[in-house]
């Protein structure tokens, strides 16, 4: 049987045949490269001295079902920006997340922080498209592209100015993902088949990490206990979402996390 990966890859397929048939594809590429860059993504995570965070839009996922029903994607951004967000990263996919390139382009109108457009990203007009809808960073999962693949759509995302960020789960794909170039790796702390997290696995690959390459530890990460154990294991960033998403103000959740002033409130959906 195949696991959730596995059927979201397979459905993305078909999203972009359709994708190919109705998109200028040359347009977009001309349009994608004569673009100034967008906001530094992988600076805006070095900058902090503690641990960053990239703290994630998400309405819904495979493992949890609905996460949020009040969901404003604006709202939420301006949150985690007064929460102390580095980033954020905003999921697109339709199918399995109920998630929208619109939301990006809303959170993108709502604050000046780097968007990473955290989707399926197999074919390289995903790619024009991330950077027309202004993201800063596009992420590349080194379980779904062979090595050649994933080399050719890390160089893209590096032409056209944004950030790559490569994620993993299988420690067997570390080499070919640190062979791509990217500067910016992420260690998925969920695994697929039983959707179970264990911040443990990032920690477990840390000493495989070069250190001229950004480690981001991502899913399952739920308290300040959690933050600590991973800075402490010096991981340079956290991917998180869905304990962000389950609290009544996201952004006061966030600075809990860093052990920050909560953000006085804003208004709310
Ligand atoms: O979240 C899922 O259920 C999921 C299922 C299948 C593929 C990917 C999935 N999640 C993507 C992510 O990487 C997470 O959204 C991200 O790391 C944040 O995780 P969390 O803080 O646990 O929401």
């Amino acid at each position: 049987m195949k696991n959730a990966l596995e059927r979201i890859v397979e459905h993305k397929w078909t999203e972009i045949e359709a994708l190919r048939e109705t998109a200028r594809k040359e347009a977009w590429e001309l349009k994608a490269r004569s673009l100034s860059p967008p906001a530094d993504f992988l600076q805006a995570i070095r900058q902090d001295q503690s641990v960053s965070v990239i703290a994630e839009v998400k309405k819904a996922s495979p493992s949890a079902g609905l996460i949020r029903e009040d969901f404003d994607p604006a709202w939420i951004a301006t949150r985690y920006a007064a929460g102390g967000a580095a980033c954020l990263s905003v999921i697109t996919d339709e199918e399995f997340f109920q998630g929208s390139l619109r939301y990006l382009r809303d959170v993108r109108e709502a604050v000046a922080l780097p968007i990473l457009r955290k989707e399926f990203i197999l074919d390289p007009i995903q790619i024009f498209e991330s950077r027309l809808a202004g993201a800063s960073a596009c992420l590349l999962i080194a379980e779904c592209l062979e090595a050649t693949q994933l080399n050719e759509l890390v160089k893209l995302v590096k032409e056209l100015g944004m950030t790559v960020l490569v994620e993993l789960y299988e420690a067997a794909n570390l080499s070919k993902v640190l062979d791509s170039g990217a500067r910016l790796v992420g260690i998925n702390n969920r695994d697929l088949q039983t959707f179970e997290t264990d911040l443990a696995h990032t920690i477990e690959l840390r000493h495989k990490i070069p250190d001229h390459v950004t480690l981001v530890s991502e899913s399952g990460i739920k308290t300040r206990a959690d933050v600590l154990r991973l800075e402490e294991a010096r991981i340079d960033a956290i991917l998180v979402g869905e304990t962000l998403m389950r609290a009544d103000d996201p952004g006061a959740k966030l600075a809990e996390l860093l052990g920050r002033p909560i953000p006085a409130p804003t208004g709310g959906t």
